[in-house]
This record gives C-alpha cells, sequence and structure tokens, in this order.
C-alpha cells in the first residue's frame, strides 16, 4: 500500500434496497485461463481454450505468449469452432517455436510474472520482463535464483526483482531445485509449469516457513496431468514439500474454463449481508480453485448454500456471524471476507495470511485503513486482521490498483449508504464489467448478464 492518492474517479457503490434475489454468470477463472496458455503455448499440438476469462491479467498473459511467437485466435461463435456448448467465446492456441528479442508487459499480474520466465529461458533471445511500479515490489526471487540454478542466464541488476531480461538459449538444462516459496506459490508452480519441457524436467523442493495457497498448486498438478505430463507431489506418496515433473511433450487440449470462484465471493456475500439469495450458474462439483471454500467459509458466517443444476445457490438469513479462520490456503479471498466480518455482530480474526503484505497492494493495511476509516475497528496481527464490527459510514475507500480491494467495498456499500469507491476499474484486473454485473445483481440495470429473479 502506497499513501492514498488524491481521489479522483469515485463509483457511488449502490445501497441494496431489500434482499438480493439474482443468478449472476461470472467470467472464467485467471489462475486457469492463465495455466491454460502456458501449458498450451508448451504443448507439441494446437488446442482450445473454451470461455476463457477476457481481463487485463489474461490479455496481458496471450500478448506475451504472441511476442514469444504463440499464435493465439481469439473466435466468438456459436457453431463447434467456438464454445463446445454452443456459444461464446473460444481462443485457439497454436504453439511455435519460442524466440526473442521479445518484450513481456506483466502489468500487476502475478501470474504473468511468476510462470512466464521458465517459459522465456526456452525462448531463443532475450526476453525483457517489465511491469506496473508494484510489480517490482512483488517477490520474485524465488523464479530467478531457481532458474539461474537450472542453467538460464538472466540480467535483473542484482536486483532478484523486475524490471529483468531472461537471456533464453532455446533450452534449459533442469533437475533438481531448492526454492523458498513462503512468499508466493506461485513459484512452484511458474517451475512446475514449464517443467516438461525442461532436458531434465525439474524437482523442486520447497525449503521455507509454510507454503501459501496449495490449493493453486493443485490447480497446477491437476493441469499439468491432464495434459499428459507426469507429476508426483507429496500426496501421491512423494516426500512433502517436494514436486517432479518428468521431461515429456504435451498434449494440446479442449479446456473450458470453470467461472472464476473467487470472484463470485462478492456476490454471494450479496446474498449473505443482505439476508438475500444468490445463485451462480455452473459451480463446478469438483475443482481445485480456492473459491470452493466459500461455501464452507460463508456458511459459518451465517446462511446455508446448495449445489444444484442451476449452480450453487446461497442463501442468507440476515444475521452475519464473525469467524476465526486460517486463510492461508485461499488467502486471495481475504478482503471480500473481511468486508463480510466488518458487518458481522461479532468479532473475526483472519490468520494465516502475513504474504497478503506483498500481493497487488499491502491488503492488510490497506483494509485496516479503509475499512477504519469508514468508523470501522479493524487491527492488523502479525499474519492477519482482527475484525470488531462498528456501524460504519459512508465516505471514499481507496483501492490501490486491487481488484480486490474495489469488490470489498462494493459489499460494503451495500448496506453501508454513501460507500464511494475510488477506480473502480481496477477490478477489470480480473472481472471485466464489475460494475455492470453488480448493477445487474441488484436489479438496476437492463441488459446485464445477471437475473434478478424477484
Ligand atoms: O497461482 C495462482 O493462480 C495464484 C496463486 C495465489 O498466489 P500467492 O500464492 O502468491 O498468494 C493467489 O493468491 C493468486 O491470486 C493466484
Ligand atoms: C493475488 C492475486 O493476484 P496475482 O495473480 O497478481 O498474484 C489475486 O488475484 O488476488
Amino acid at each position: 500500500m502506497t499513501e492514498s492518492p488524491a481521489p479522483t474517479d469515485l463509483w457511488p457503490a449502490p445501497t441494496a434496497t431489500g434482499a438480493v434475489d439474482a443468478t449472476v454468470t461470472v467470467p472464467g477463472s485467471k489462475s486457469v485461463t492463465n495455466r491454460g496458455l502456458v501449458l498450451a503455448a508448451l504443448a507439441a499440438e494446437p488446442g482450445w481454450l473454451r470461455r476463457p476469462l477476457r481481463s487485463r491479467d489474461t490479455l496481458l498473459m496471450a500478448e506475451a505468449l504472441r511476442a514469444m511467437g504463440v499464435g493465439i485466435e481469439e473466435t466468438v461463435s456459436s457453431s463447434s469452432e467456438g464454445d463446445r456448448d454452443g456459444s461464446g467465446e473460444a481462443w485457439r492456441i497454436i504453439p511455435a517455436r519460442l524466440h526473442g528479442p521479445a518484450s513481456v508487459d506483466v502489468g500487476n499480474a502475478g501470474t504473468v510474472m511468476r510462470f512466464l520466465p521458465p517459459v522465456a529461458a526456452l525462448s531463443d533471445g532475450p526476453v525483457r520482463f517489465d511491469g506496473d511500479p508494484r510489480s517490482y515490489e512483488r517477490p520474485l526471487h524465488g523464479v530467478i535464483d531457481a532458474l539461474r540454478a537450472l542453467g538460464a542466464r538472466i540480467d535483473d541488476n542484482d536486483r532478484g526483482a523486475l524490471p529483468l531480461t531472461v537471456h533464453g538459449a532455446g533450452a534449459l538444462e533442469g533437475g533438481p531445485v531448492e526454492i523458498d516459496a513462503s512468499s508466493s506459490s506461485q513459484f512452484v508452480s511458474a517451475l512446475l509449469l514449464s517443467g516438461p519441457r525442461f532436458n531434465q524436467g525439474v524437482e523442486v523442493r520447497h525449503v521455507g516457513s509454510a507454503l501459501p495457497s496449495l490449493p493453486h498448486i493443485r490447480m497446477t498438478v491437476e493441469m499439468l496431468r491432464a495434459a499428459g505430463a507426469q507429476v508426483d507431489t507429496p500426496e501421491s506418496g512423494g516426500e512433502p514439500n517436494v514436486w517432479r515433473v518428468s521431461p515429456s511433450a504435451l498434449l494440446g487440449r479442449d479446456l473450458v474454463v470453470e467461472p472464476d470462484l473467487s470472484n463470485a465471493a462478492p456476490f454471494l456475500a450479496a446474498a449473505l449481508v443482505t439476508g438475500g439469495r444468490v445463485t451462480i450458474p455452473d459451480w463446478p462439483e469438483r475443482t481445485t480453485q480456492p473459491g470452493d471454500a466459500l461455501r464452507d467459509i460463508f456458511t459459518a458466517m451465517g446462511g446455508s448454500c446448495e449445489l444444484t443444476d442451476a449452480g450453487l445457490t446461497f442463501t442468507g438469513t440476515g444475521r452475519i456471524t464473525g469467524i476465526d479462520a486460517d486463510l492461508h490456503e485461499v488467502g486471495e479471498l481475504t478482503p471480500v471476507i473481511a468486508a463480510v466480518a466488518a458487518l458481522a455482530d461479532s468479532e473475526s480474526e483472519l490468520r494465516g495470511i502475513a504474504h497478503l503484505r506483498l500481493h497487488e497492494t499491502d491488503r492488510l493495511a490497506a483494509l485496516a485503513k479503509e475499512i477504519n476509516e469508514l468508523g470501522g475497528d479493524v487491527t492488523e496481527t502479525a499474519d492477519g486482521l482482527r475484525i470488531r464490527p462498528r456501524p460504519l459510514h459512508g465516505g471514499v475507500f481507496h483501492t490501490y490498483e486491487d481488484h480486490r480491494l474495489a469488490t470489498a467495498a462494493a459489499v460494503l456499500g451495500l448496506t453501508v449508504p454513501g460507500v464511494e469507491v475510488e477506480n473502480v476499474a481496477t477490478t477489470a484486473k480480473t472481472l471485466p464489467d464489475f460494475p455492470e454485473l453488480w448493477h445487474g445483481m441488484l436489479g438496476s440495470v437492463a441488459g446485464a448478464t445477471t437475473v434478478p429473479r424477484a
């Protein structure tokens, strides 16, 4: 978090006039789309990504891969060429020999800044990485040090961070490597995703304090296996904290991207805080997405949920209970959970999330400061937040170019009149058209892709 900028662009968060009752179609998962793009780019044959997320982070990933020579054709179709279900968007990915010189803009996308340096090491020539000012502050040393140990040449002016140039040599030796990934699970995912293409594959051993976001590592492993890779994991009988990927060709897949369950959080929260009902269609029965944990977390905070053919329906009771939760594995859910906790009738303690200080912004400092400026009582602990609900009032909620701060503020605005969200457009990092979806859920915008049921 940096100093609060002068608010230039304020979005009046709509207040709910009653219980929300809507069906909200949430766009595709950022994490699945960006893994799908990387794996398809490294495959031995073309593949499809259907219902991909089209947002800042995923367009940056696609642009970066294109810069290294990969073909990505975007189609919107109502035939078998497009979405398998008969409508929507599909991207055809045509792998090619990876080349430099190339320039990659990572924006502030953790997936782009961490997943692509290993890909660049396989390219023929230099690939320069740069991004938003915040990207310089986000940890990258795990990827840089590991790639060097595996045989890559990287020029980072000894910063261990962006900006940097990977001098790709067309191949990478690979093999065993130790990293401390306690600041980001994406270090592990990054090395595993490109691992099949390294001469010796890769064996990643995490040394250091507990690894966050394990569901995202499971997602990496499952998607690698679905593309034909052989992966040994701690869960498949291997050593704790060791993942091994054998060298192999990757298959081109035809993959339908699940809705982004973490981005479902503000909509489910709307049902919880207004005592209403929200259905998210296409909620997967089984998934590695951390957002699936919202079913248990929000149920513990009040309300209930049901998974049917229509999707996941969450129904609130109007009563919100505080929660004591370790969010280490599902850190990206924190901002919306913190907003709900600020509206609860008892105290909450959110733990295990010190690494959020190095996310899009320092999320712990930003949430505490912004909720407190609306009259709240939030304190930072060593590894999380303690939230004591207080009557809140309106005011400007600064968002520090963090999409999840903006959606959290929208949740507060449902029951707190006069919340103004700075730069709501920052939600486009992973959730394009958020204001339209939000108004649509509340029944105030015609033509939005939400369906108020009342
Ligand atoms: O691999 C991924 O797709 C992600 C992993 C997590 O990162 P960290 O482990 O850095 O928290 C998560 O917070 C991020 O939003 C997406
Ligand atoms: C931490 C997040 O993103 P990134 O992929 O940039 O790390 C997030 O989306 O909450």
